[in-house]
């Protein structure tokens, strides 16, 4: 057994339908059966007693967003923070700081804009943001954006049942309906199909779903239809909505490259390992839009999610080990050249080591390295500098 993996504790926090969802039970088995402790943890009882751990793996979704109300999911949101952040060298799957920003549409739609700047392979269609007020501003900001009908309007928090509930509007009559906090958006015909990328650490895994079918555009005296997301792009899901007026080919998926470009760019915007993107191409130009991005996602249709999570986390582990070992080898190195120089090696040796260069070099590389460098830039070598 490597090094890196001996007495390694997975701990995880997910609650009873994701458990069931995924079978996480095949995942404890896998663990177990390559040597790792695995346990669930009870946010009920202090972490202190059930780690110590080296990975966790959660979605706390439900709690982060009752915390900004609730002052008992407050307390065990804050402890289970503060012990992350205790003992730094617990790998976090994955931070609640990029897990929070995806629970808001508001940012991460924000982050979506950002990101077709720098890379246009992708585009996130355009919307407004509505924080408050009536269907007639709603209306005067859509002109004001230079919105056009068909929009689909979507709740600002982006997680649980009710984030799911969506509109589709037609005119601006159909406006009076929507309730803030919300956000509208430009509907892109896609020919009844969604791409869901699933990505877990480097790897990243394309699924073909149903979804909405293609509206005429422009504004119409169509009525409102309202419906749950989870109605019309699930495996199973099987709606009128999703059924095409016209008979069209099979849509081809995005390019490889389209999709391994906008997984990398979000992967290190974000500094998530476990997220999935949802991507449409649209029929008029055969572009690829992002139209959501979801933390820790089902991963349905992905066999080898297990396997991928186990590969990651390995990754993980074993370059922190790698990191670590390199730090005790600087300290050494530097208490070694401050030491008074006895009887060893010749004063210039020092000078020359040709670890010490590659050393520095490796050690600085995370702050002046730009975030798009790559997920490992961002996500694990900061954390690996703090740990020990
Ligand atoms: N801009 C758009 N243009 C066309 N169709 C869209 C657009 N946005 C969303 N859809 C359709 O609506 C569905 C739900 O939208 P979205 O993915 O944003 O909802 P969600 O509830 O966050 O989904 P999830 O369950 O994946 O978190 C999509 O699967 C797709 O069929
Ligand atoms: O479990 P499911 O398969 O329904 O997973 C869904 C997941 O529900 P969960 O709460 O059980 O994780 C949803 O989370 P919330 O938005 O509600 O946070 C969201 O991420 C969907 O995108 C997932 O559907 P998928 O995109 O994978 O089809
Ligand atoms: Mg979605
Ligand atoms: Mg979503």
């Amino acid at each position: 057994m490597p090094s890196w993996r001996k007495g390694k504790h997975i701990g995880y926090c997910l609650n009873d339908k994701k458990k069931k969802k995924l079978n996480f039970q095949g995942f404890e088995d896998l663990c177990r059966k390559r040597g790792y402790e695995v346990t669930e943890i009870d946010l009920a009882k202090p972490l202190c007693e059930q780690g110590p751990f080296d990975v966790i793996i959660h979605k706390l979704s439900d709690l982060i967003l009752e915390s900004s109300y609730d002052s008992q999911s407050h307390q065990l949101i804050r402890d289970f923070q503060t012990y992350v952040e205790t003992y730094s060298s617990i790998i976090l799957l994955d931070p609640f700081p990029a897990v929070r920003l995806l629970l808001d549409r508001f940012e991460s739609y924000r982050l979506l804009q950002d990101f077709q700047k720098q890379d246009s392979c992708i585009f996130s269609p355009p919307y407004v943001e509505l924080n408050s007020g009536t269907g007639r501003e709603a209306a005067a900001r859509i002109r004001e954006q230079g919105l056009t009908f068909p929009l689909i309007c979507k709740t600002r928090v982006a997680h649980g049942p009710s984030s799911h509930e969506m509109a589709l509007i037609f005119n601006e009559e159909g406006l009076g309906a929507v309730s803030a906090p919300c956000l509208l958006q430009s509907f892109v015909n896609h020919d009844a199909v969604l791409f869901k990328v699933f990505v877990v650490g480097s790897s990243h895994f394309v699924v073909r779903r149903p979804s909405l079918k293609n509206f005429p555009r422009g504004e119409s005296a169509r009525r409102s239809i309202f419906f749950n997301s989870h109605s019309v792009s699930k495996p199973e899901s099987c709606s009128r909505l999703t059924e095409l007026d016209e008979a069209t080919l099979e849509s081809p998926p995005p390019s490889d490259n389209v999709v391994c470009r906008a997984v990398r760019g979000l992967r290190s915007a974000l500094g998530l390992s476990l997220f999935g993107v949802d991507l449409i191409v649209e029929k008029q130009t055969g572009r690829c839009a992002v139209i959501d991005v979801n933390a820790f996602p089902g991963y349905e249709g992905v066999p080898e999610f297990f396997s991928a999570l186990l590969n990651h986390i390995e990754t993980l582990l074993e370059s922190y080990e790698q990191a670590a070992r390199a730090r005790v080898l600087v300290a050494e190195y530097s208490l070694h050249q401050r030491a008074p120089q006895v009887d060893s090696a010749p004063e210039s040796t020092h000078g020359t080591d040709p670890r010490a260069p590659w050393m520095a070099n490796s050690l600085e590389t995370p702050k002046s390295a730009p975030a798009e460098s790559g997920f490992f830039t961002f996500a694990v070598l900061p954390a690996v500098l703090s740990r020990h």
